[in-house]
């Protein structure tokens, strides 16, 4: 992407926009600056993951990696006591010292595309983190713009034959659908852990997963007799599946997810029970956010390597698919509050609308 810079820079010039919105190229201000171009750097993870870590008051000196001891604290003045990372936590969050392209870590690639924007964007709401978006905003001297979650609201395709088929021989609500993302893949040992607990259960399933390490297909790394175990009433996957048809099926009840930001949007605006499985530092924040602040979904039990057992999984899930369970109905009743504030009329085009607006009086602003 760097190397692409004389490109982008020659297709600014030629296009002249009113604005150029980026993400990790953090060089575009340099670029569009001089042009006159205003400049909005878009953020697609939650204000958490970035209020946390990638701030001025992390005061990380150039060169210098950071270290578990300095993020064990959130830096000074971060806003919230519970979406915090906890003990060994911190370590999903070292990576911000690494390279990231070529002569620049991920703390100075994020930090300064900051400093040199001249408003920064986040696709989140101020109805769930208003303080930490305004944190952000004192940190860097910006005016911060909110996209809201910016979901599709209308235009879905149907969801496959296969699926909608196999869905529609269970009862409404009571299918467990769980879907790790994009990128993450599993070791095998953990993979078998994970389709235990959901066999545990009793309940049917849909597990969507990409193949473990060391396996081509997820097939091979089923634990032994399990597909006949569970014939009828649960599947593995290793495709990719239309996640939001799946989770708009009245046959699912619950979600089983790592909390990525895709997927923490798109379970809030679901039906379903939410159950949180986070592995890298951005998901753990967004937990916390969902099962601590909002209290909208229950969060795994998992030990220092950030795996879990079948147990603590199966547990988590009939927690809050057992119609008796307190802990069920409370998270079930947070959730359909959020979900209808989120999905009213007009929510998210209001957050579009402001947006676009902010983006006027900042064009407007010479
Ligand atoms: O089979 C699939 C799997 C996933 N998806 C979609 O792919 C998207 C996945 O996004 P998520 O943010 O949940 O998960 P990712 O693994 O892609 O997240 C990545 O980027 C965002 C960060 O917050 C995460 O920490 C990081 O893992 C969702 O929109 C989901 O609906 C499918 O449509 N089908």
């Amino acid at each position: 992407m760097d190397r692409t810079r004389d490109q982008v820079e020659k297709i600014i010039r030629d296009q002249k926009p009113d604005f150029v919105m980026y993400d990790m190229a953090y060089w575009i201000p340099e670029v569009a600056r001089p042009l006159g171009i205003k400049t909005i750097k878009y953020s697609v993870v939650s204000a958490a993951a970035i209020a946390i870590v990638l701030v001025p008051a992390r005061n990380v000196v150039e060169g210098k990696a950071i270290t578990a001891a300095e993020l064990s604290a959130p830096p000074t003045g971060y806003p919230s006591t519970s979406v915090v990372l906890r003990g060994h936590e911190v370590r999903s969050l070292l990576f911000v010292s690494q390279p990231y392209g070529e002569g620049i870590t991920f703390y100075e690639r994020a930090c300064t595309g900051m400093k040199g924007c001249d408003a920064i964007a986040i696709r989140s709401c101020y109805e769930m983190e208003e303080k930490l978006c305004d944190y952000i905003g004192r940190q860097y001297g910006k005016p911060v713009f909110l996209t809201g979650p910016v979901l599709p609201e209308s235009t879905r395709t149907p969801l496959e034959d296969r699926w909608a088929q196999w869905l529609n021989g269970f009862e409404a609500g009571s299918v467990v659908f769980c879907s790790f993302g994009s990128q993450l893949i599993l070791e095998k040992e953990q993979l078998q852990e994970l389709v235990l607990g959901f066999e545990s259960t009793g309940l049917p399933f849909l597990v969507v997963l990409k193949p473990p390490v060391g396996s081509s297909t997820i097939e091979e790394a089923l634990p032994e007799g399990f597909e006949e175990r569970v014939k009828g009433r649960g599947v593995v996957w290793g495709g990719w599946v239309q996640q939001l048809e799946i989770l708009d099926h009245p046959s699912i009840g619950c979600f089983v997810n790592t909390c990525g930001f895709g997927s923490m949007w798109e379970s809030l605006m679901s039906d379903c029970q939410i159950v949180l499985v986070p592995h890298l530092g951005d998901q753990i924040l967004n937990t916390r956010l969902m099962a601590e602040e909002l209290k909208v979904a229950v969060e795994v039990e998992r030990d220092e390597k950030g795996w879990f057992t079948k147990e603590n999984l199966s547990n988590a899930i009939k927690g809050v698919m057992d119609k008796d369970s307190e802990v069920g109905s409370m998270i079930k009743k947070n959730h359909s509050e959020w979900r209808k504030l989120l999905r009213s009329e007009g929510f998210m085009s209001s957050y579009i609308d402001k947006f676009f607006q902010n983006m006027q009086e900042l064009a407007d602003h010479k």
